[in-house]
């Protein structure tokens, strides 16, 4: 699919809740993920600060289950890290 049409950008949205949602989304094509309810959730917690917080906690996620994946950069994330459940 990702192939089939490489000049359409893939958006995943629907359940990223953690830097390993993030990372597994990347790695099997998407151009960026998008969030609904956590952003909901955080700002309704503790406002800007909330939204901020939660983006901070989601990027270190990321970048932990990155060096666990044992990628070093974005452009790193590809599907051969992804092994179906
Ligand atoms: C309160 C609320 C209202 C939403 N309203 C719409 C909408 O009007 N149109 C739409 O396409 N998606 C709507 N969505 C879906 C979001 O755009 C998004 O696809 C979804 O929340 C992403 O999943 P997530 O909440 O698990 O991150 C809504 C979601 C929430 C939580």
């Amino acid at each position: 699919m990702r192939a089939a049409v490489p000049e359409v950008p893939v958006l995943v949205d629907g359940g990223v809740r953690s830097g390993l949602d993030v990372l597994t989304a990347l790695a099997l094509g998407a151009d960026a993920v998008m969030l609904g309810r956590p952003v909901l959730w955080a700002l309704a917690s503790d406002g800007e600060h909330g939204v901020d917080d939660l983006l901070g906690f989601l990027r270190d996620d990321l970048e932990h289950a990155m060096a666990l994946a044992g990628a070093t950069t974005l452009a790193g994330l590809t599907p051969d890290l992804v092994v179906a459940g």
